[in-house]
């Protein structure tokens, strides 16, 4: 044994015995820290020692949780009785160790060693010398070895699995009264109130004594009520989203494999799952191998727009739910239907269970939210600390005071410990109670739900509110004004009426077949820009098969045709023997990250087939040949952009002829996304929303500034902004850009705005009425070549248009940097990676999440604070 040496009978520990950090899982930061301890003679002279003063030592351990492990011995972990967890707060937590008898796996032993902390299971390897998650325990799988074994596991194999991933469920458990009222209620600053009260009492202190006890009562009694409320809502909320019974591929000794119906919670990760044609409520993460999938990921994204999820394909890299999110469907989410291919079952393999799914982490981390430990409460309790010590002073003076005038001891007890209670108020903790509790009640008045009480306080103090803009400043809806086809690098005319475009035009066909909508219950439902972009065209849509759901085939697609009418007006058809239909082969579905979406789509009219993308202007132009863009393509952009309207725009690619399906299946997107021919822009009209320039209004006279961040156009966001009155009409514009060179990139700040005028202006920093805004290209590259001008940016921008998810992340990250205490509202999908993030952040940096129902769609408000 390297590590541990006995020595004479002692046990000689080395601190790395006795002490492992576990990582997070990019392994940036240590998320906890693990020491060994076991029962010693220490812990004989503790449980003496409270039972001779009636348990006050023991209350006074667990106010400050850290002494706790003081009545144990530290030993190496290997041998260690009790652990003492501590996160990346300082939130120490001791934990019993146990075991448990395993069959031989791998390299398991039969007696297994692990803990539970924050419901995930933590196994000791003997071989490694440290504690690992049963996910590390068995590694991970590559895509080939989940497609592979298409039998199921055998009951050895399940068995083995079962004991080791434990049951699949997600618990929440309701504490009773009783449990709330010790681990709420009892602590150090109660017990000093008790004191207090009892010396008031023997003081014939009266009335004041009453009115505290009163107000601890009342304020304890409501805060016990409503932690439980909070606590069954949030079981009931998980309970809810039950499914029934699964139907599990199970290998058999002798025949064919069976297909057996099991409880959800007995399903393990490599399970084999049929999944039903429809309607069914996820019970676990399962990644699908065969058909796809509509599913409803609402419960995990805010967005209610119906995903398709497609078959894994094969592969020698390692699976990871969020790089295969496309492949994986999540617990939780709301299977509406299946697709079958060629009438067979579609089958998932189970890749986490119980606490282990992303729906588990979200609920873990809403039930070990970051510790409130804002700035506030410290200070107050160094103040608490402060008054103590003059309290002491006083007390000492009273002592000799009194004793040299020879008072009575009864006089002497009650006066000098008076004194204690004359310095610290000992009604702080109720009285702040009530106050949070009063806050709540109003919030719920109109709409807002809170799920972390204390953090209430913090949004009294946010400095800058932080707005997405479709869909959060604007409507959800698109209406469609005009088209504008380009030819021979020539901008036509705009067109509102598609029967005046030729339906035989690669621009039409796009706009028909370039997105990812779907037939649910024969209503077309999906992305909003995809719907009025496939309406305008008034072609219809077709999902081939004769019954919903046992229809899909690989080989007859979803197909797209032109209202009948039209089809007579089509121009030198290729093939006139075949119906006017195009099948969209492969969709690359829209990505916020890069801006756009393609499709591969094949006419019957064509003996090739065609790539469509559509997607941000600035983006394709990059995706196109230089020589099909219109000379006047920024011009156009930015007279558009810069009336509010959302531009799309769109382009094509005929492949080869020896492009067969399979390529179609196997083509990389990166390869479809180039090269293409401009064919047109796509203008969109998107309206604010009515309570939008209230809202900013009223933030302004709350002196709070608001800020806007947008993955969509700079100039659009520019003139959102002054329709809402984030920007007012005397404000300027300041549009900050980096050349395009690598090397020696320059900036430039450049006037923009309502009332542009020739005359140069020069940027002053201190003036109220002049802002920068600034796309996330900029931003990347101002933040590589001059970090140290980052702040000042952060100071005066008040749109930051263009932002990838990641990108609005670190906005609200660098502001809270800053001191500011930020708020995040935002609708969901590429404001997901702000929740989230916030969410890490929150564990950081103590941030407060509050949930607003007051619209139709939740949209998240996230309050983050920053110790200042
Ligand atoms: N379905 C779609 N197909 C093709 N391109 C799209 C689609 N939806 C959005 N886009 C383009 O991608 C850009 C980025 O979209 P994203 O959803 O990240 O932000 P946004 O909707 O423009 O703004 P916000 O961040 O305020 O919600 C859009 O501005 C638009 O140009």
């Amino acid at each position: 044994m390297p590590f541990l040496n006995r020595h004479h009978g002692y046990e000689l520990i080395e601190e790395a015995n006795c002490v492992q950090e576990v990582y997070s899982k990019n392994r940036n930061e240590v998320e906890f820290t693990i020491i060994g301890y076991r029962r010693s003679l220490k812990t004989q002279f503790y449980n003496i020692f409270c039972f001779m003063l009636l348990g006050i030592p023991h209350l006074i351990f667990e106010s400050f949780p850290k002494l706790k492990a003081l009545r144990f011995s530290k030993c190496a972990l290997e041998t260690a009785e009790i652990l003492l967890v501590i996160d990346n707060h300082g939130q120490p937590t001791l934990i019993e160790m146990e075991t448990q008898s395993i069959c031989l796996l791998l390299d398991l032993p039969t007696n297994v060693r692990y803990f539970n902390y924050r419901h995930t299971k933590f196994i000791w390897q003997p071989i490694q010398r440290r504690f690992v998650t049963v996910d590390e325990l068995l590694s991970s799988s590559t895509l080939d070895e989940l497609l592979e074994n298409t039998y199921g596991l055998n009951e050895s194999e399940y068995k083995i699995r079962y004991d080791i991933y434990g049951p699949n469920k997600i618990e929440v458990e309701i504490k009773s009264y009783w449990t709330l009222l010790v681990e709420e209620v009892l602590n150090l600053f109660y017990a000093f109130q008790a004191f207090s009260v009892i010396l008031w009492l023997v003081d014939e202190y009266m009335l004041y004594a009453i009115c505290i006890i009163l107000l601890t009562i009342f304020s304890s009694i409501t805060s016990l009520i409503q932690t439980r409320k909070q606590s069954e809502a949030l079981h009931d909320l998980v309970e809810s989203s039950k499914c029934h019974n699964v139907s599990v591929l199970r290998k058999s000794p002798k025949s064919k494999p069976d297909i057996i119906k099991i409880e959800p919670v007995d399903l393990v990760p490599g399970d084999l799952i049929v999944l039903p044609p429809a309607n069914f409520i996820l019970p676990c993460d399962v990644v699908l191998l065969t058909g796809q999938c509509i599913v409803n990921e609402s419960v995990l994204t805010g967005e209610s727009v119906p995903v398709t999820k497609t078959a894994l394909h094969s592969g020698s890299e390692l699976y990871d739910p969020e790089t295969h999110k496309r492949h994986t469907l999540f617990a939780g989410t709301h299977m509406i239907q299946t697709r079958f291919y060629g009438g067979e079952n579609v089958f998932a393999r189970v890749v986490r269970t119980g606490f282990s799914t992303t729906k588990g982490s979200l609920v873990k981390s809403i039930l070990f939210p970051t510790p409130v430990g804002l700035k506030f409460y410290k200070d107050s309790l160094k103040f608490v600390f402060f008054l103590f010590t003059i309290a002491v002073t006083g007390m000492a003076y009273c002592l000799y005071l009194y004793i040299s005038r020879n008072a009575d001891l009864k006089d002497i007890i009650v006066r000098t410990l008076d004194i204690v209670t004359i310095v610290v108020p000992p009604a702080l903790p109720a009285a702040m109670t009530v106050g949070i509790l009063y806050s709540q009640e109003r919030l719920k008045k109109i709409g807002i739900f809170c799920i972390s009480p204390p953090r209430i306080n913090v949004c009294g103090r946010v400095k800058i509110a932080c707005f997405d803009k479709t869909g959060t400043l604007t409507d959800d809806g698109l209406d469609m004004s005009y088209v504008i086809p380009s030819k021979d690098q020539q901008f036509l005319d705009p067109v509102t009426d598609v029967s005046t475009l030729d339906t035989n035009s690669e621009f039409v066909q796009a706009m028909a077949t370039c997105h990812s909508l779907t037939t649910v219950d024969g209503v077309l439902c999906g992305d909003p820009l995809d719907m009025s972009v496939f309406d305008f065209t008034q072609w219809e849509m077709e999902e081939p098969g004769a019954n919903e759901n046992a229809r899909y085939d690989m080989l007859a697609p979803t197909v797209v045709k032109p209202p009948k009418h039209s089809i007579e007006k089509i121009t030198e058809p290729e093939n006139f023997e075949v119906p006017f239909e195009i099948g969209i082969i492969r969709q690359f579905p829209f990505s916020s990250t890069l801006q756009c979406m393609s499709v591969i789509a094949k006419s019957l009219q064509k003996h090739h087939m065609v790539a469509y993308t559509k997607g941000a202007p600035e983006k394709i132009r990059g995706m196109c040949k230089p020589e099909t863009l219109p000379h006047d393509y920024d011009v156009k952009l930015a007279e558009f952009t810069a009336r509010g309207y959302r531009v799309i725009a769109v382009a094509y690619k005929n492949l080869s002829g020896k492009f067969s399906w399979k390529d179609a299946q196997k083509v990389k997107r990166d390869v479809i996304e180039q090269d293409l021919n401009f064919l047109g822009l796509l203008i969109m009209q998107n309206p604010l929303k009515v309570e939008t320039a209230p809202v900013i209004s009223t933030l302004r006279s709350a002196n709070i500034r608001t800020v806007m961040i947008t993955g969509d156009n700079i100039l659009t966001a520019i003139s959102v902004a002054y329709d809402c009155g984030m920007l007012r009409s005397h404000d300027d514009v300041f549009v900050l850009t980096a050349s395009d060179d690598d090397v020696n990139t320059r900036f430039m700040l450049e006037r923009t705005g309502l009332n542009r005028s020739t005359e140069n202006v020069v940027i002053n920093f201190d003036s109220r009425h002049h802002h920068i805004a600034v796309d996330g290209r900029t931003w990347s590259k101002l933040k590589y070549c001059y970090p140290e001008a980052v702040p000042d940016l952060l100071v005066k921008s008040t749109i930051f248009a263009r932002f990838q998810p990641d990108q609005k992340a670190e906005v609200v990250t660098h502001l809270q940097e800053l001191d500011y205490i930020v708020s995040m509202v935002g609708d969901g999908a590429n404001d997901c990676g702000v929740r989230l993030m916030l969410y890490l952040v929150c564990r950081e940096k103590n941030a407060a999440e509050c949930i607003t129902n007051d619209s139709e769609k939740k949209n998240m408000l996230n309050v983050d604070s920053v110790e200042s």
